[in-house]
């Protein structure tokens, strides 16, 4: 057979792959990858990751789906191995197995043809290039037509293959290689064959979670040798693998991981964003990598507008808020953009922004190696903060109970809980890894809001957006009838009708006052102060410790009142008076009663992959 020195007969590929389901130990499939990347030339290199990974690339590059069904695989055996239909499907039925019907019928073709002497011949092997090309084609053909153009291509591969390379090439048509050969494995394989033992691994690994494209890595290392990724960059269009957090629950360990001192960030509830802008093109990369680029249109634009680098990856939270209020909203909201189609609709619907919180490229800079201060002060250089891009709220801090109110706060303004993050020399971003430079503090129990409760008003916010200039927040207060006083519970913003809105100022007119009123308690300067009359049903998704608010302050914990997340107006209660509102006590018991401690149900990966 003459060879093609910059492709690989697919014959090896299959060869290997059959070895590879006999055997079970580890050590034995890394050695017969190895045996396999090391035959395969540099230009093909990637191909054949692919291959063994069973796919056609990474995820992130959207290759359509193969569309192959099982009718079209019969249908292309028939027309390869001049078969009726009847009779392939009747030796499927008694086998069970296409890839095994397909080898079956080229070992009979191939005892035919060697009769005419047809083995051996020279012209017709099969080499990774054309296979793995075809599978491509066959992905890419959509629509009309496609259907005659996919059963082609099968056809005149399987007439070409031999009895085992059919077998694969009808097993990775259906989705059914299954070889079980995780990435890991093909690290080690490339540490050993290229760098002759696993003591490369590290160095494969970043590289890999700096690209996630383990065919383009293979390449990169054939074809340039693998002390080349040494220094490899991350790359603009090709995703990072994100780095993830370790999560304690007690601030003074917290930081006592971080050194003692480190940034306390908000941990915004929403969804995880890497966004790579070259020029005028921005991509957004999901957590697990995925391109989402179509669900944020209105990010990508803002990312436009506000960032001043040309070639920047930066990450962020994006999240769901409300445009009049500039509350955030819970991520259940931001699930309704996850979607396909009528996407306008959505972002108009769900407004969006985006809370940044690293920086990994900057023009050429790679930033991974770099400390978080340092990159910091880079995001906050090259970001113009607007209404939609925003960078995330921290604090630098020592003090675990600094550290602890920022959590409550946080948690009060509708974050999850916050990250902790190191800031001391080793503080670099690392790729694909879960370690102690970033620790995540959320909340262990939490208090579920079943029943509404009755509020006054004490004061009020202008709203901002279609409600500028009228007041569309309010700050509503419980009652403590022992020193008959309201203390601040939560600021409402959602719930209200246009009707509502409109007609929030003439009611609350006569109320006005030019002061906090003696009987009212709270540390939050509305823009407005009222007289405490105005009594409303409101309904939140939690109630919560906050040291923002006054109401049941020091009761519950010390140095936080308790307050509503996600709170919502439902009524005005007409019939109630301010004396008439629930009290701190009733709220005391409310969130007693409701405390629950949060299983880790569902992960938002799930949630985000359903
Ligand atoms: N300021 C922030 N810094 C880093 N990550 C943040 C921040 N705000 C929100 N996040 C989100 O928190 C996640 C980090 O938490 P973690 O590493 O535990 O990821 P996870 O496994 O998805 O867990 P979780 O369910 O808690 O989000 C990030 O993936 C990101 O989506």
């Amino acid at each position: 057979m003459s060879k093609n020195q910059n492709d690989l007969p697919f014959r090896e590929v299959a060869e290997t792959f059959d070895s590879m389901e006999k055997i079970t130990s580890r050590i034995s499939l890394t050695q017969l990858l190895v045996k396999l990347i090391k035959d395969t030339p540099p230009e093909v290199i990637g191909k054949v990751v692919y291959l063994i990974q069973g796919r056609l690339g990474p995820d992130w590059k959207d290759i359509p789906e193969l569309g192959v069904g099982e009718k079209l695989i019969i249908q292309a055996l028939s027309i390869a191995f001049g078969k009726t239909e009847q009779e392939v499907n009747k030796i499927y039925n008694s086998v069970g197995d296409l890839g095994k019907v397909a080898e079956s019928f080229s070992q009979s073709k191939q005892k035919k043809s060697s009769l005419m002497a047809f083995i051996g011949s020279e012209s017709s092997y099969l080499t990774v290039g054309r296979v793995f090309d075809s599978f491509l084609k066959i992905a890419y053909s959509q629509g009309e037509g496609s259907r005659d153009l996919k059963l082609r291509l099968i056809a005149g591969l399987l007439k070409d293959a031999q009895p085992i390379e059919a077998r694969y090439i009808v097993r990775f048509l259906e989705g059914r290689l299954r070889l079980g050969i995780g990435d890991a494995t093909i690290l080690d394989a490339l540490s050993i064959s290229y760098g002759g033992s696993t003591s490369y691994r590290e160095i494969v690994e970043r590289a890999y979670n700096l690209r996630a494209d383990l065919g383009e890595i293979a390449y990169i290392i054939a074809t340039q040798g693998i002390e080349s990724i040494k220094e490899l960059k991350p790359e603009i269009g090709t995703p990072i693998r994100p780095m993830l957090a370790e999560r304690l629950s007690d601030p003074e360990e917290i930081l006592q991981k971080v050194q003692g001192k480190g940034f306390v960030e908000y941990k915004y509830d929403g969804e995880r964003g890497q966004f790579h802008k070259d020029g005028d093109n921005v991509r957004i990369f999901s957590r697990r990598l995925e391109d989402i680029t179509d669900m944020y249109p209105d990010v990508v634009e803002a990312i436009k507008n506000s960032v001043k680098s040309n070639k920047v990856i930066f990450e962020g939270e994006i999240v769901a808020y409300d445009t009049d209020t500039g509350e955030l909203r819970p991520f259940q909201e931001l699930m309704h953009r996850r979607r396909k189609y009528d996407i306008q609709k959505m972002v108009e619907e769900i407004p969006v922004k985006a809370f940044l919180f690293d920086v990994l490229l900057n023009e050429d800079e790679d930033l991974t190696r770099k400390t978080l201060p340092y990159r910091r002060k880079i995001l906050e250089n090259i970001v113009n903060e607007t209404d939609k891009i925003n960078i995330a709220k921290y604090i630098e801090t020592d003090d675990p109970k600094t550290l602890w109110n920022f959590f409550l706060t946080a948690i009060s303004e509708g974050a999850e809980g916050v990250m902790v993050k190191a800031i001391h020399d080793e503080s670099i971003y690392r790729a694909g890894v879960r370690g102690w430079l970033w620790i995540k503090l959320k909340r262990d129990y939490k208090s579920e809001m079943t029943d509404t409760v009755d509020l006054v008003a004490v004061g009020g916010f202008y709203g901002r957006g279609r409600r500028g200039g009228k007041i569309g927040t309010l700050l509503f207060a419980a009652y403590d009838p022992e020193n008959d006083v309201f203390r601040t519970v939560c600021k409402v913003g959602s719930g209200y009708t246009d009707d509502d809105l409109n007609k929030m100022y003439d009611l609350f007119k006569p109320y006005i006052i030019d002061h906090k009123h003696p009987r009212v308690e709270s540390s939050i300067e509305p823009d407005l102060w009222f007289e405490p009359v105005r009594v409303a049903e409101i309904i939140g998704a939690e109630l919560t410790l906050s040291p923002l608010h006054t109401c049941c302050y020091n009761k519950l914990k010390e140095g936080a009142g308790l307050s509503i997340r996600f709170p919502r107006f439902i009524r005005w209660r007409e019939d109630k008076g301010p004396e008439d509102a629930t009290t701190e006590e009733e709220l005391i018991e409310m969130y007693n009663g409701q405390l629950k401690k949060i299983e880790e149900k569902q992960t938002k990966e799930e949630v985000q992959g359903s």
